[in-house]
């Protein structure tokens, strides 16, 4: 018999485009205002009929990018924006990580949905190495019409270019996956090992618009099940945690309770310790290091607070990696065939 024929079909290579928000490319008013302007013009995260928008976001960017560029300058590093080098750093241990698990090289792509590297040059750069299959992994573990359809909004507007497409698949959350939430109990308990267990621990999410809840956003749903979990797992009673939202942006109402607020009322109230994890931010970022570890800090303390941990973002510890490697295990089944 032909040995040809008996053979099995050579597999498709496939790969993995990896995608976060987006940063501004220096900590200056300029830079600041290119990506707020790329960004807030995007109608998922801004639903604002355009005419009025327009008028708006004119305003906001005249004023917004100063202040926003000192608090990037208070957090910028060597490698540049935390949130960028990071996810660079995440991106290189999922694929070392891969090649143990898998014994063979999978490229991972690192993409940002706005600014750079954008989705179109990770694109590129999977096609180049003879992707014909990808598995996009948004860096959200839960889904937000404002953040990971928004890279569905982006694929979408590329691939129109195309005459041929790959095979495509999408991780659409992990927000209730087992090896998220022990990741994230594990560095809560790391904390406790360091510095002892405070009163409270919050978990504080990104906000939303009600609006957008309203609309059907699984979003808020998503993030209380992450906190209920969480606390499950660390064996919580529920006086000993709260789940909140942060970084409100306009003058609508945000998903509650806001994390501002409840700080200080904690801090009136007489709590004298407090944890406080980000658990829908997968690298430390802007919102955490500057907003949480110190614009919030100072809230709690000025009330009255006086101890008070912030538990870092999953960034590239190995558990994390860990867990994205299984989850494009999982998602890429039949693909390594
Ligand atoms: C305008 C509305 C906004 C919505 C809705 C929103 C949702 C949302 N964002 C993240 C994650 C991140 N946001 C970050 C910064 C940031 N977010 C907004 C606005 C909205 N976000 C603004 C205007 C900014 C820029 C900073 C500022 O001007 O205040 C970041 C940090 C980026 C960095 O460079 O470090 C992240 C990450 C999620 C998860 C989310 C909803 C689910
Ligand atoms: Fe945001
Ligand atoms: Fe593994």
């Amino acid at each position: 018999m032909d040995q040809a024929n008996n053979s099995a079909p050579k597999a498709k290579s496939f790969g993995i485009l990896m995608v976060n928000l987006g940063t501004p490319e220096a900590p200056t008013p300029k830079a600041v205002r290119a990506y707020l302007k790329e960004f807030l013009s995007d109608v998922r995260v801004v639903d604002a009929p355009r005419i009025i928008w327009w008028f708006v976001l004119r305003i906001i960017l005249l004023i917004r990018p100063k202040p926003v560029s000192e608090a990037y300058a208070s957090i910028w590093t060597e490698e540049g924006s935390p949130l960028l080098a990071i996810s660079k750093k995440q991106a290189a241990a999922l694929r070392l990580h891969l090649k143990q698990d898998m014994g063979k090289d999978i490229p991972v792509e690192l993409a940002m949905t706005y600014g750079n590297p954008s989705i179109l040059s990770a694109s590129n750069a999977l096609r180049s190495k003879g992707v014909e299959r990808i598995l996009i992994l948004p860096m959200y573990p839960q889904f937000s019409s404002s953040t990971t359809a928004a890279i569905y909004d982006k694929l979408s507007d590329l691939l129109k270019q195309c005459p041929h497409l790959p095979e495509m698949r999408w991780i659409r959350d992990f927000h209730d996956v087992p090896g998220y939430i022990d990741a994230l109990a594990h560095s809560v308990k790391q904390q406790w090992e360091k510095t002892g267990q405070s009163e409270k621990l919050l978990m504080s999410f990104h906000g939303v618009p009600e609006r957008y809840t309203a609309k059907g956003d699984p979003y808020e749903r998503q993030c209380r099940k992450t906190a209920e979990l969480l606390a499950e797992k660390l064996a919580l009673q529920p006086e000993q945690w709260q789940c909140c939202f942060q970084s409100r942006f306009g003058r609508e109402e945000w998903v509650k309770p806001y994390t501002d607020h409840t700080l200080k009322q904690w801090g009136k109230d007489g709590i004298k310790s407090v944890d406080i994890i980000c658990p829908a931010f997968s690298a430390d970022c802007l919102e955490t290091l500057e907003e949480i570890q110190v614009e919030n800090k100072e809230y709690f303390i000025e009330a009255g607070g006086e101890t008070y941990n912030y538990v870092p973002a999953l960034n590239d510890n190995p558990d994390h990696i860990e867990l994205l490697s299984n989850l494009v295990q999982q998602h890429t089944q039949g693909w390594d065939l």
